[in-house]
């Protein structure tokens, strides 16, 4: 940074506006490059392997120095924001203040995790949140948005465990920055939490942007409103907090075009049912715990989505099943009307194909950065919303019948688009091409002016040929020269006096005349004109567009909703699911429910179960059977079929009631959490004391095998103390289902109100079984585990001992050690390995084993020739 004043300019406005922005990445636009320098080079050169070059800069040492080609920058900037750093975008513009005229660069954004437009680096299918949360005390203002899509979500927590429920809140919005108060890092676990298992970036700011006063001029200033009443935020300090600090760091960092934040859902927990952490994973909503993939989550299932919107809705819808029981069927009604009517569920899923992800595109042209390409796209999505709302013309249901009225058929915008822009617009708007003939007089007389002025190039080689009679002579153009006159070198004698001599080429002359030099002037001052013009009137078109903002956003949102009924309605039809019947009595009875993950997965049929459970009689299930059985698929099939009902989706059963369900806590599976120094014992006990500690008599409860990490005993008396205080009304009386092992449990069907046993019936032919899936009343009176670990493939030998063992056990006898052998003779113990690993071809193998002289062998020889034997080994 010495010698400032030795550095060239451009260098001065790099190190002026390096020390603003010292923790992000410059991306500094030199003619068609980004270039970085100094430790933002080494960086990207390192974390992009690009190549690291020297610049002279006026300094004794070149700069480090690399770049990337302006067309392809945003894979590099994707690159960089998905590993958590910021990039400033640095732009050419002309200085205002520069009497002559000079560049002078400057941020035009900075693009951090949170604040990606650019669609190549953005998941269509999912939200990309920016998060603000402020704790104050043992209340916190938390606020979601999405800049791509314009939403913004924003609640209050407090009250119980605050870090429990900050958690939920992220991992629900699961966003990918998070900008926090200092308050925050009182609560020690919330930073490591968002680093590693949200992998989201976090951004410490300071207690004065969080400031009372600043932030609600700032909200008050972005909604154009004069009072927080007017936006429902009065007496929500904390909201407010955390939305000033969101949007003066979007102000700084998008410098323009948050404007199309432009309204606040406020939302209340009351509105959603209560899903956990443990239990959305658990259930395996969006995706599966083993492969974090959608295949084989429920989502999997239930999007048949069309569009981008809808994508990204049903993910929201799946994740905040319903209470309210009008909200519930006012969906369940949609869903029945487009179940009941195929051609119009047809019709609809076929018109929605072609629309184009309306919010996203909206975000750029309301930012500034969309070109020709983004406007047609709207206007080809635009043009196919009169047919689709054409379909909802007799619709019955409310919900139907309100989409209707919100879906906007754009015909002014697409109209406007279709006018102005070309069929297929160049990728840059700054290069012309992009207007349509006839939608503007000048522009329209300026590209005549370049035409004809080619018409009279075109004229004048005819001319100069026959004037000369050099048959070869032609009028060329280049960058350098302008328009020129070529000879090739055989006629080079023959140009007249006149032609002035430009350059020699190794075949030909090149020469101008004044008269070309002349049109030249015209024809090039048309075209840089001519370009300026369009650039202007897409702009001004492109604000015209901005400006319909709010109706593109409802209907955009229209266009989701129906997305998302019509693959409810879609799934339905297909999977034979049948309208669940909601009520607020707590009952929940199923008939020949399935699991609707699990069947669409099997090849064999799945076999249905019935559901009993209520507030009185049928509270608690106690379900025992053998290992592999099915009971683990069971208890989740009636969790996913509570949310698929809450939801307002049908549901995988002959006959379904669906008593409202304020909440679903699992306790499934064991994991440890070796980081968090927790083993799996106090993982699992820490898991059942937050249920406890969280349910509602309106809950359900999913507890599979607890107490299953500790010595029987011990665990028996834990799942016991758990059974007892769940079933009992006065201390909690939730509906549970509760698989265990520990056959003893089945005494309190007779012990406790409220608790019935059932188990999963197997057939048992001599040591086989044979898993017959069915649920029936009673508790089972084995485990069949030793079975299932033959099944599984234990050896025999280890199979027979487990045997002995246990009927040494169940007759109260003292386990008695395996028998001693006697010694073995050397051919015994050949014998037994040879048994063990008699392979099919062993002769051959063993032949070729002793044939083998390794050192003749390179390494990779090795190796293969060892596969070759193991696969000959196993044939
Ligand atoms: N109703 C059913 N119809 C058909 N297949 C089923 C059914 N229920 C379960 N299965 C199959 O049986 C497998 C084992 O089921 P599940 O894991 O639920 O058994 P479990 O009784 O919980 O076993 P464990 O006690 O060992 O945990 C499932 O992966 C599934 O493939």
């Amino acid at each position: 940074m010495q010698a400032m004043a030795n550095l060239s300019p451009m260098m001065q406005q790099y190190f002026e506006i390096k020390k603003q922005n010292p923790n992000t990445i410059l991306f500094f636009r030199l003619g068609d490059f980004y270039e970085m320098f100094y430790d933002d080079a080494k960086l990207a050169s390192k974390e992009l392997d690009l190549t690291l070059t020297g610049r002279d800069c006026g300094q004794e040492e070149r700069a480090p120095m690399c770049g990337v080609p302006f067309h392809s920058y945003e894979s590099y900037v994707a690159r960089l924001v998905a590993k958590g750093y910021k990039v400033a975008i640095c732009e050419q513009m002309e200085d205002p203040a520069s009497a002559k005229g000079l560049v002078k660069r400057d941020i035009v954004r900075v693009i951090t995790p949170g604040t990606v437009l650019e669609s190549s680096m953005l998941d269509e299918t999912r939200n990309n949140y920016i998060c603000s949360l402020c704790v104050e005390g043992a209340e916190a203002g938390i606020c979601f948005a999405d800049i791509s899509t314009g939403e913004l979500h924003a609640t209050t927590l407090s009250g119980g465990d605050l870090s429990e429920k900050l958690k939920n809140e992220l991992a629900r919005f699961s966003p990918r920055e998070i900008l926090i108060n200092p308050n925050v890092l009182g609560f020690s676990e919330l930073p490591k939490f968002i680093r590693e298992r949200l992998s989201a970036s976090m951004e410490l700011l300071d207690h004065e942007d969080f400031e009372k006063e600043i932030c609600s001029s700032l909200v008050l200033q972005h909604f154009h409103e004069e009072n927080l009443e007017a936006l429902d935020l009065s007496g929500k300090e904390n909201i407010v907090r955390a939305l000033g600090a969101l949007f003066c760091y979007l102000k700084q960092t998008q410098r323009t075009g948050i404007e199309r934040i432009n309204t606040i859902d406020l939302y209340t927990g009351k509105q959603f049912m209560h899903l956990d952490l443990n239990t959305r994973r658990n259930l395996e909503l969006l995706e599966t715990m083993r492969n974090k993939e959608k295949r084989g989550s429920l989502l999997w299932v239930l999007d048949k989505t069309r569009t981008a919107m809808g994508k990204r809705l049903i993910r929201n819808w799946i994740e905040q099943p319903l209470l309210s029981p009008a909200q519930i069927s006012r969906r369940l009604n949609a869903v029945q009307e487009l179940v009941d009517d195929p051609i119009l569920r047809g019709g609809i899923s076929e018109q929605l194909t072609g629309i184009h992800d309306l919010e996203r595109l909206m975000s750029r042209i309301v930012y500034g950065s969309a070109n020709g390409r983004e406007l047609r796209s709207l206007s080809s999505a635009a043009a196919r919303l009169p047919g689709l709302k054409n379909m909802l013309k007799e619709v019955k249901s409310n919900l139907l019948a309100e989409i209707y009225q919100d879906i906007d058929v754009l015909d002014d915008i697409s109209q406007l688009i279709e006018r102005s822009i070309v069929e297929d617009p160049p990728f840059s708007i700054r290069e012309g091409g992009i207007i349509k003939p006839g939608y503007n007089e000048e522009l329209d007389l300026l590209k005549g002016d370049m035409s004809d002025g080619r018409g009279i190039i075109a004229q004048i080689e005819a001319q100069e040929r026959e004037r000369t009679g050099i048959p070869k002579l032609k009028v060329g153009y280049n960058r350098v020269f302008g328009y020129y006159i070529e000879i090739s070198n055989s006629y080079k004698n023959q140009a007249p006096p006149e032609y002035i001599r430009k350059q020699t080429l190794t075949n030909c002359e090149r020469f101008i005349t004044p008269q070309l030099k002349e049109l030249e002037g015209k024809i090039l001052g048309a075209h840089d004109k001519s370009v300026q013009l369009e650039f202007q009137l897409f702009d001004a078109i492109r604000k015209e567009v901005a400006a319909q903002l709010t109706r593109v956003q409802k209907t955009a949102h229209a266009v989701a909703r129906l997305d998302v009924l019509a693959s409810f309605a879609q799934v339905s039809a297909d999977n034979h699911y049948v309208r669940p019947i909601v009520n607020l009595d707590g009952k929940l009875i199923l008939k020949e429910s399935r699991h609707p993950v699990v069947e669409a997965l099997l090849d064999a049929p799945f076999v249905p179960n019935d559901v009993m459970l209520d507030k009185n009689e049928n509270r608690v299930a106690i379900i025992t059977g053998p290992n592999m059985a099915g009971k683990s698929t069971y208890m989740r099939q009636v969790a996913l079929i509570v949310i698929m009902a809450q939801i307002g989706c049908f549901v995988p059963a002959s006959y379904a009631e669906i008593g409202i369900t304020d909440s679903i806590f699992t306790r499934v599976g064991a994991s440890d959490d070796l980081a968090s120094g927790q083993s799996t014992f106090m993982v699992e006990m820490s898991e059942v004391a937050d249920i406890l500690k969280n349910a509602t008599p309106n809950s359900l409860l999913i507890l599979d095998e607890i107490g299953r990490g500790t010595s029987t005993f011990d665990g028996m008396s834990i799942a016991r103390a758990v059974l007892e205080y769940v079933a009992d009304k006065k201390l909690l009386g939730a509906k549970t289902l509760f698989a265990t092992h520990y056959h003893e449990l089945t005494e309190l069907e007779e012990l406790v109100d409220g608790v019935k046993n059932y188990n999963i019936a197997v057939k048992k032919r001599g040591d086989d079984i044979t898993f017959l899936r069915r649920i029936v009343r009673g508790g089972a009176d084995d485990s069949f585990g030793i079975e299932v670990a033959k099944l599984a493939g234990v050896p025999e030998k280890i199979v027979n001992r487990a045997k002995q063992v246990l009927a040494e056990l169940e007759s109260g006898q003292e386990v008695s050690m395996p028998k001693k052998r006697g010694r073995r003779s050397t051919q015994d113990e050949q014998e037994e390995i040879q048994l063990s690993i008699t392979p099919p071809n062993e002769a051959e193998v063993l032949d070729r084993l002793r044939r083998l002289d390794v050192n003749t062998l390179t390494p990779i020889e090795c190796m293969n020739t060892l596969f070759e034997l193991t696969a000959l080994a196993k044939e």
